[in-house]
């Protein structure tokens, strides 16, 4: 079994993806889903987070070469990214959804230097509005953004097209369609539920329940 076709049969075993057969969870977006992944769960599992932290480093290492520092996206990117800060011994900050509204009134916490190459780390990109917001807050205080990690995606096309208008590179570790496919075979998903999580990515506004 693969790496990442092993970190999903986990996410399913530890129910950390969990499927609703009435009723929706609610997104940050405002998307209404059958489904719910809740990787914050993952820092609670020593040797799960290790396998997740190795993949999200691996990643990086591949993608943005030039990386010189790792940013968390608030909250649940912020224990991700110190992991892998760690792992790949590089500094770290993190990114507040808006300024502090007391103490210095910073957005980003931590040091970032005039020629940093920041690589942003979020749990999970849905629309890509939460890691947007991060990413052009670095890019507003003058720091460069190599590029954008997070762990799962469910590939919508909202999110393709948010990053691409707004030029940044992106990358997950697991994708939706792998992640179906292991829910399937591990019977977590009958052969008729199958299609209905199928359909909810293609339009994930017109679910409704
Ligand atoms: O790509 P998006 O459509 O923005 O959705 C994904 C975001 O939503 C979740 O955060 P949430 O707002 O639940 O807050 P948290 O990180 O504080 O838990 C998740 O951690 C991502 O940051
Ligand atoms: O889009 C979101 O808000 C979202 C989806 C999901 O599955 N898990 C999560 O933590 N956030």
């Amino acid at each position: 079994m693969t790496n990442t076709a092993e970190i999903s049969k986990q996410l399913l075993e530890k129910k950390i993806v969990s499927f609703k057969e009435s009723g929706h969870y609610e997104f940050a977006s405002g998307i209404h889903s059958p489904i719910y992944t809740d990787l914050r769960q993952t820092i609670s599992y020593p040797a799960l987070r290790k396998q997740i932290t190795k993949a999200l480093a691996k990643q990086i290492q591949d993608m943005y070469p030039e990386v010189t520092v790792i940013a968390g996206v608030a909250t649940a990117g912020i224990p991700q990214a110190a992991l892998v800060a760690e792992e790949m011994n590089l500094p770290m900050v993190y990114v507040r959804s808006k300024p502090k509204d007391h103490g210095k009134g910073k957005q980003i916490e931590g040091v970032l230097n005039d020629d940093d190459q920041v690589v942003l780390i979020d749990d999970l990109l849905s629309t890509g509005g939460s890691v947007l917001k991060a990413a052009q807050a670095v890019t507003k205080e003058g720091y460069q953004v190599a590029g954008i990690s997070a762990i799962f995606s469910y590939g919508f096309t909202d999110l393709k097209k948010n990053m691409d208008e707004a030029g940044f590179a992106y990358g997950t570790i697991l994708n939706y369609q792998d992640l179906l496919s292991a829910a399937h075979e591990g019977n977590w998903l009958s052969d008729e539920h199958l299609e209905s999580y199928k359909a909810f990515q293609s339009d994930p506004w017109g679910f409704d329940r």
